[in-house]
């Protein structure tokens, strides 16, 4: 049995979304397959991409405390947050296989698609299929337990797809003649360098700072103009307004906010997406400037994916 599910990246509103404040969100064609088939009697996890495997014991599987489990943790949730949500005293062991083409930890929700595509494996593998609420607030209650802090940003836009607008954890798809502009829209998805820490301290770094609501205010007002906007080179302006607040709250890094410029100059705009502390970079491409701007962006040796919209 084999689960695709997508990536997304943030367009604006990261880390203001988790106290509330607003997150537009569009899920995109990077994708993580988790696979489960029957096992005699144990648990065996094999994450292709980071090439570790778990094995465990039935009975093991109800005391364990997945944070204890390094890169386990989000899947070793999920399979529990899905047992116990359907009440599944698992009689058979399974193999669950995880492998992606989401770069890890660089903010594309490489977490959250695997955490989704291992809750809606489970429900399958026992038969009780789950609908998208359900996988949803599942997903949001994994990466809340894993992260400490989270929002329904990732797993809502991962289950759902298309774009989402997000406010106070609740969240709607995008009004249809945004949509439109979006579609109309080219990004760029530079990945910029290795992150040196997890989404979770990065959140947990901003939850210290002092003046980070009104920091938030200001880039709900950001994304209050770019929703008003069908205009290119206005929304980009935006996208740039949303990283210069977001280095107020200390997630950028030297080489993110150089390929920011770069984005600024030869695209529409740029910002960093997802938690930061590295990662990705979105640039809105300026079709007349594209050909300087991939030839500017590969002199800093960065992987760029041209990712399309995943409905
Ligand atoms: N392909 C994968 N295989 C196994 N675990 C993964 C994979 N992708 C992500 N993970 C899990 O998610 C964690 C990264 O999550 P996070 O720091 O939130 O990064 P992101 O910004 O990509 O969501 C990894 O440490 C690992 O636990
Ligand atoms: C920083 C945050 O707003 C987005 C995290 O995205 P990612 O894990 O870096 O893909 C946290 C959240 O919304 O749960
Ligand atoms: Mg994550």
């Amino acid at each position: 049995m084999i689960v695709k599910t997508p990536s997304k990246v943030i367009l604006f509103g990261e880390h203001a979304v988790v106290y509330g404040y607003r997150a537009i969100s569009m899920a995109i064609d990077l994708t993580s397959t988790v696979e489960i088939k029957e096992n005699s009697d144990k648990i065996i996890l094999n994450l292709n991409d980071l090439n570790k495997s778990l094995k465990l014991n039935l009975k093991d599987l109800k005391e364990i405390e997945p944070n204890n489990f390094g890169d386990f943790k989000y899947c070793l949730c999920a399979i529990k947050e899905t047992m116990d949500y359907l009440n599944i005293e698992p009689k058979k062991g399974f193999e669950l296989n995880i492998s992606s083409n989401i770069p890890i930890s660089c903010g594309l929700g490489s977490s959250a698609s695997i955490t989704i595509g291992t809750i809606k494996a489970i429900g399958k593998f026992y038969n009780k299929p789950l609908k998208d609420d359900e996988i949803a607030k599942l997903g949001f209650s994994v990466e809340k337990k894993i992260q400490g802090k989270a929002s329904v940003t990732d797993t809502s836009t991962i289950t759902y797809k298309g774009i989402l607008e997000i406010k106070n954890n609740k969240f709607r798809k995008i009004r249809e003649d945004f949509e439109e502009f979006l579609k109309s829209c080219k990004f760029l998805i530079v990945y910029v360098e290795k992150r040196k820490k997890k989404t979770a301290e990065l959140v947990n770094e901003v939850a210290k700072i002092e003046n980070k609501d009104e920091i938030f205010k200001e880039i709900d007002k950001v994304i209050e103009n770019a929703l008003k906007t069908y205009n290119k080179e206005e929304f980009g302006k935006c996208m740039a307004k949303n990283h210069d607040l977001l280095k107020k709250l200390n997630i950028s890094t030297p080489k993110i906010d150089k390929v920011v410029d770069i984005g600024n100059k030869l695209g529409f705009g740029a910002k960093l997406t997802g938690a930061g502390g590295g990662g990705c970079v979105i640039i809105l491409v300026n079709e007349e400037k594209e050909k300087e701007l991939l030839k500017e962006l590969n002199k800093e040796n960065v992987k760029i994916f041209e990712c399309k919209m995943v409905y």
